[in-house]
């Protein structure tokens, strides 16, 4: 087969360093360093062939993770590596599997939740494997209502036990990752009660499931897998599970007692910290989802970019060739957004895991003073950038056209695995009443005089931002931070006092947030965009090295920000804050944005970095080589195998034979 660059002339058109902004990216040289390494490492390895995946059955699919995962861990330890390097290579190796909610949840939980000493005891046995554990929340019957789980721990001080129970069918444990079939332990959310009786609502426990001997359930416990999901390969690596409990005995010592503690005689004390700490690791893992979402993204638009480089369609002169399909104004508009996202959400999850760090050395110092705004944000932007993504990757799909439907576009596969995102760690629309209810609690406290700090500091000026209107007067106006911000911190702000307003008009406020939750989450949605367009233009304060980086990120910061605005023109129209003239200006600016983007484009994606074997795309492939390898890889279809299929005899042929006979008759 040639082996030719078929993107050559797009990359060669382009006006910027790639390789800095490579680093722009990873974050940091160092993280460039250590991600490129990884990936290379991952797609040089034959054991973490993932071609095939969508063809398995379920079984060998499942047996094929647990390989993979075995031998990521031998590479890791073999290597020695860090484990920043580990984690990177978990990531590279591109299939959810137990580990993920081992490192990512029940690790996590441990160093947040445990003592000292319950650490010390715990996390050496995580650490190397001799014990594997899951998150096990949610319930059959109970998901984003975390305070209505029924699974019970009670305590017996004959024994210095708890007792858990799974009281009911609707209690049964459903949905953790890796419980189905691999975790030897997990950390089980229930409800603690005491001798007196009394319900002290929902804490952390260390339960052990399946006998570190034989893999067998302990006594008592009834675990296994929940079945298949949506799509073919995909999440159906992992074993997301069920589990019961009959009266589980489990010592004392093994509920979580860093917030709360239960004494040897029963008593139940309270540290002095918010109760609320105890969903401190589900602020952790919503903001690594938004991180990955930048990922998940930038894959898709990956594909999308390159393969709309590649293929053409009409426009042809004199027998020349076909107009490239990235040159059509309508590709662009559809695409260029999503490649700007994707940078966008990069920029805001780099902000988010510095607030994250922030708010744990505050907790350590006992200052919990930032945490309402911590959830307020992770849960906010993991809805928004989560949602994005999901129907981001859909419209990639689309952007490919008829080819993009092949599984070998990595596209549905892609998809599949991406959109429970929505629904995993929060479901999107309940995290962002969360938002809108911080949102409320704020705009309520500022006739006090109180002055709202970090991501609503701009509600400060909500007598300014209520009033005012929009100097621009040419299209070329919009190209200023300070405009651009304006607009969407007045939108925000008006709907945010729009809905205090109408929830002022209710006696009960509960009654005020069900009756208004529509427009409520579209408040928290002005919120976490003007969070996001923000952090974007904050990023370009920065000191960017590399010739032409920091312009391209200025053009891409633009597009993200009026294409939001096209897209919510009502909000911004109906509340004042733009007039149509303005709108309009503001899209004839982002045409001629895209004008700027698009001998940029395939550069721009490939700064990514992502190798062919993370994209697993025929679409994106790094060369372009696109139709010989698709027809490459129709013939490698096991339908192929045979030039007859299996049926022709029992199925074809009779059918044949039959419409043959009718026809004599
Ligand atoms: C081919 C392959 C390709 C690609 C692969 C690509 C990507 C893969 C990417 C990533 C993989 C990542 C992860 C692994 C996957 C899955 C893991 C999933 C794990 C789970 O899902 S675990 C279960 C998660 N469950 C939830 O999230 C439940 C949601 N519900 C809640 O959080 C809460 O119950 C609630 C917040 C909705 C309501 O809680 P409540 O009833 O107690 O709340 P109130 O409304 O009364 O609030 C009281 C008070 O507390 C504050 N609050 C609430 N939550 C928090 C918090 N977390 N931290 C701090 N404070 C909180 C709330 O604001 C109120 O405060 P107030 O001041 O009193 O108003
Ligand atoms: C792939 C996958 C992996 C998972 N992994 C884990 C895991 O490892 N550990 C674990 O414990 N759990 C896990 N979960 C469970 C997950 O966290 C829950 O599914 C999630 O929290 C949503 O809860 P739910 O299913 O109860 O949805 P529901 O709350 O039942 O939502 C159903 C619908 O009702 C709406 N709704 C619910 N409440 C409100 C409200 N107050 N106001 C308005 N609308 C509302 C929602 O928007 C949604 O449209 C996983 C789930 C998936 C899909």
């Amino acid at each position: 087969m040639e082996d030719v660059d078929h993107l050559a002339h797009e990359r060669s058109k382009a006006q910027f360093d790639v390789e800095e902004m490579k680093i722009v990216w990873a974050g940091s040289r160092h993280a460039f360093e250590v991600t490129d390494r990884m990936s290379r490492l991952v797609a040089s390895d034959p054991i973490f062939r993932k071609d095939n995946r969508t063809l398995l059955p379920r079984k060998e699919l499942f047996k094929n993770t647990l390989r993979k995962a075995a031998h990521a861990w031998k590479r890791i330890i073999e290597l020695r590596l860090t484990e920043e390097e580990a984690s990177k290579l978990r990531f590279f190796a591109d299939e959810p599997n137990f580990t993920e909610l081992h490192w990512g949840m029940f690790v996590p939980f441990i160093k947040g939740q445990g003592t000292d000493e319950q650490q010390k005891k715990w996390l050496p046995l995580a650490y190397k494997m001799q014990i594997i554990g899951c998150y096990a929340q949610t319930e059959l019957g109970h998901g984003s209502n975390v305070q209505g789980l029924e699974t019970t721990a009670t305590f017996d001080p004959l024994t210095d036990e708890f007792v858990i129970h799974s009281p009911t069918l609707a209690s049964s444990k459903w949905w953790p990752g890796g419980l189905g079939k691999v975790s030897t332990h997990a950390v089980v959310f229930a409800r603690l009660i005491i001798t007196d009786d009394r319900d002290y609502g929902v804490h952390g426990f260390i339960v052990q499931l399946r006998s570190l001997d034989d893999h067998l359930p302990l006594p008592g416990i009834t675990v296994g897998d929940i079945g298949n999901k949506f799509g073919s390969g995909a999440y159906n690596t992992m074993d997301n599970g069920l589990l019961r409990f009959d009266n589980v005995r489990i010592p004392r010592d093994q509920m979580l007692m860093r917030i709360s503690q239960v004494t040897r005689e029963g008593k139940y004390v309270q540290s002095n910290v918010p109760r609320q700490l105890v969903y401190g690791t589900m602020v952790y893992v919503r903001q690594t989802i938004v991180a990955d979402a930048s990922c998940a993204l930038a894959r898709a638009v990956c594909i999308a970019t390159r393969y709309s480089a590649v293929r053409r369609q009409f426009g042809s002169q004199n027998g020349g060739v076909e107009t490239q399909v990235i040159d059509y104004k309508t590709q662009q508009n559809r695409l260029f957004p999503l490649l700007a996202s994707a940078y966008a959400f990069r920029f805001v999850g780099e902000w988010l895991k510095w607030l994250y760090t922030d708010v744990t050395q505050r907790l350590q110092a006992k200052d919990f003073s930032t945490l309402p705004e911590a959830h307020a944000c992770t849960a906010g932007l993991k809805s928004l950038t989560t949602t994005v993504t999901a129907d981001s990757i859909e419209e990639c799909r689309k952007l490919c056209g008829g080819h993009g439907y092949l599984s070998c576009s990595g596209l549905p596969e892609l998809f599949a695995v991406y959109i429970p995102a929505c629904t995993y760690e929060g479901d999107n629309v309940v995290l962002l009443l969360q938002v809108a209810r911080f949102l409320m609690k704020t705009v309520s406290q500022l006739p006090s005089g109180m002055k709202p700090v970090g991501t609503t500091a701009y509600l400060g000026r909500v007598e300014d931002l209520m009033q005012c209107h929009s100097t621009v007067k040419k299209a070329e106006d919009w190209l200023n931070p300070s405009v651009v911000l304006e607009v969407f911190e007045a939108r925000a702000t008006r709907l945010s006092v729009a809905c205090a307003q109408n929830l002022s008009k209710f006696a009960k406020q509960e009654e005020g947030f069900l009756e208004l939750a529509a427009d409520l989450v579209e408040a928290a949605v002005a919120h976490c965009q003007l969070i996001v367009v923000s952090k974007f233009i904050e990023k370009l304060q920065e000191d960017i090295p590399g010739k032409g980086v920091k312009e391209q990120l200025q053009t891409l910061c633009y597009v993200y920000a009026l294409n939001l605005l096209h897209k919510h023109l009502g909000d911004f129209v109906a509340t004042g804050c733009i007039t149509p003239k303005q709108a309009s200006l503001a899209n004839d600016q982002l045409r001629s944005l895209y004008s700027q983007v698009r001998p940029n484009a395939v550069a721009l994606v490939d700064s990514f970095n992502y190798t062919d074997h993370y994209l697993s795309s025929i679409l994106g492939r790094y060369d372009g080589n696109v139709y010989p390898k698709l027809y490459e890889e129709a013939w490698k279809d096991p339908l192929n195998e045979s030039v007859v299929p299996d049926g022709y005899h029992e199925y074809i042929r009779p059918l044949l034979k039959q419409q043959l006979r009718n026809a004599r008759l």
